[in-house]
């Protein structure tokens, strides 16, 4: 098991390894009564198990897949459930699935009276790498991605690896468009790996994978201890995501968060050249490494209008000056503010099928 520790003002682990939930989520559940277990379909089993595998009163919680669970509907399926079971401070919330289920599970508790705890096992490759950790909770709204949401450190985050084998490949690459982000954003070592021994890499078996996966979470971590409210470098961690985020909204959150990703991330390469800042050869690094992994790259151009009217209710965004993070360089982001409108439109053609 490796064990990396996010040093915030209240400071947790993140565990990963094979066999491990039932343990680890023991020795934080601590004096907890009572446990919601927030899950998606896929996790039907494992939830049921940890009924009997506890020794508090365990909820099941099981709500819809993917986006459709970050909705405000459900987060108030989730307050029903709570209230109805009389949960209180010293009381829990457990997110079991990917990073839409963490996402919502972190959610629902941060608000509950006001704040319980909220412990994490995430199943996909994106949630361990990426959603589970760092304490950013929300849901969507009609108007746009994570529009609602609050801060909340979770309590522990435990990846079960044994968890992990029953996700897809499709599934399993999309989740490698944050591992791609941490790279190029961070850590370099990543993105030699990934181009270095691609099938070793995404091969959840091998001590490549684990690499990845653990140099990942650790940019993520460091990122989060020194800015856990986002008032600096943690803005970071949104490359790719200005576009990205327009694109799942213009997709009705159909598409998978890593694939609109990945796109978003050819964007913000594509800004940063023609902002005079980022070499053509990193710019055509982050189309191989994407391309390798199957993510997609291009976009239709008739959907200019819409996305640049999306990113504007980007978080980033400071009264109608919008702010994106481009690179200067591999592990080189800065924060490109009001680009002109031009300027954006040459980097969107780029994408173009
Ligand atoms: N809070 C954050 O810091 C943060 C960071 C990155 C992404 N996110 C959010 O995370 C979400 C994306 O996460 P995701 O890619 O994990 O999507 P997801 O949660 O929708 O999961 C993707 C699919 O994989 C299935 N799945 C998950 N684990 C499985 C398993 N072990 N076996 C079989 N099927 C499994 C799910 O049921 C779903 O169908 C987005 O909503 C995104 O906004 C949040
Ligand atoms: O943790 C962060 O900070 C991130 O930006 C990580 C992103 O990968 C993640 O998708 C996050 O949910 C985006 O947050 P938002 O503030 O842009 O909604
Ligand atoms: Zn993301």
């Amino acid at each position: 098991m490796t064990t990396i520790r996010v040093e915030t003002e209240a400071p947790y682990d993140v565990h990963v390894g094979r066999g491990i939930l039932v343990e680890r989520l023991r020795e934080t559940l601590g004096d907890a009564q009572r446990l919601l277990v927030v899950h998606q379909p896929a996790m039907s089993r494992i939830a049921d198990h940890l009924k009997d595998a506890l020794d508090v009163e365990v909820f099941l919680a099981e709500v819809p897949d993917a986006e459709a669970a970050k909705r405000i509907e459900v987060a108030q399926f989730l307050w029903q459930i709570m209230g109805q079971a009389e949960f209180t401070r010293t009381d829990a919330v457990l997110g079991l699935g990917g990073g839409a289920v963490t996402d919502l599970a972190g959610f629902a508790a941060a608000t509950w009276l006001r704040g319980i705890r909220v412990l994490q096992a995430p199943t996909s490759v994106l949630g361990i790498v990426d959603a589970a950790v760092g304490g950013k909770t929300g849901i969507n709204t009609e108007q746009g991605k994570n529009l609602v949401g609050a801060f909340h450190h979770p309590a522990t985050v435990v990846a079960d690896l044994e968890l992990v084998d029953s996700l897809p490949r499709n599934e399993l690459l999309t989740g490698f468009a944050e591992i791609v982000k941490a790279g190029f954003i961070a850590d370099a070592r990543i993105l030699e790996l990934l181009e270095g021994s691609l099938e070793a890499s995404t091969d959840p078996t091998t001590p490549e994978f684990a690499e990845v996966i653990s140099r990942s979470i650790e940019v993520k971590a460091r990122v989060v201890a020194n800015d856990f409210r986002e008032a600096g470098e943690r803005e970071f961690l949104n490359y790719g995501h200005t576009l990205g985020h327009a694109i799942e909204h213009n997709e009705r959150y159909r598409w998978r968060h890593g694939a609109a990703v990945s796109i978003g991330m050819v964007f913000a390469a594509e800004l940063s050249r023609l902002a005079g800042r980022l070499p053509e050869r990193v710019v055509d690094r982050h189309r191989e490494i994407l391309g390798s992994l199957e993510l997609p790259m291009t976009y239709p151009v008739g959907r200019w209008q819409s996305l640049l009217g999306q990113m504007r209710k980007d978080k980033k965004t400071r009264g109608s000056m919008l702010r994106f993070v481009v690179l200067d360089d591999v592990a080189k982001p800065r924060i490109l503010e009001g680009p002109d409108e031009g300027l954006l439109f040459m980097a969107y053609q780029s994408l173009a099928d």
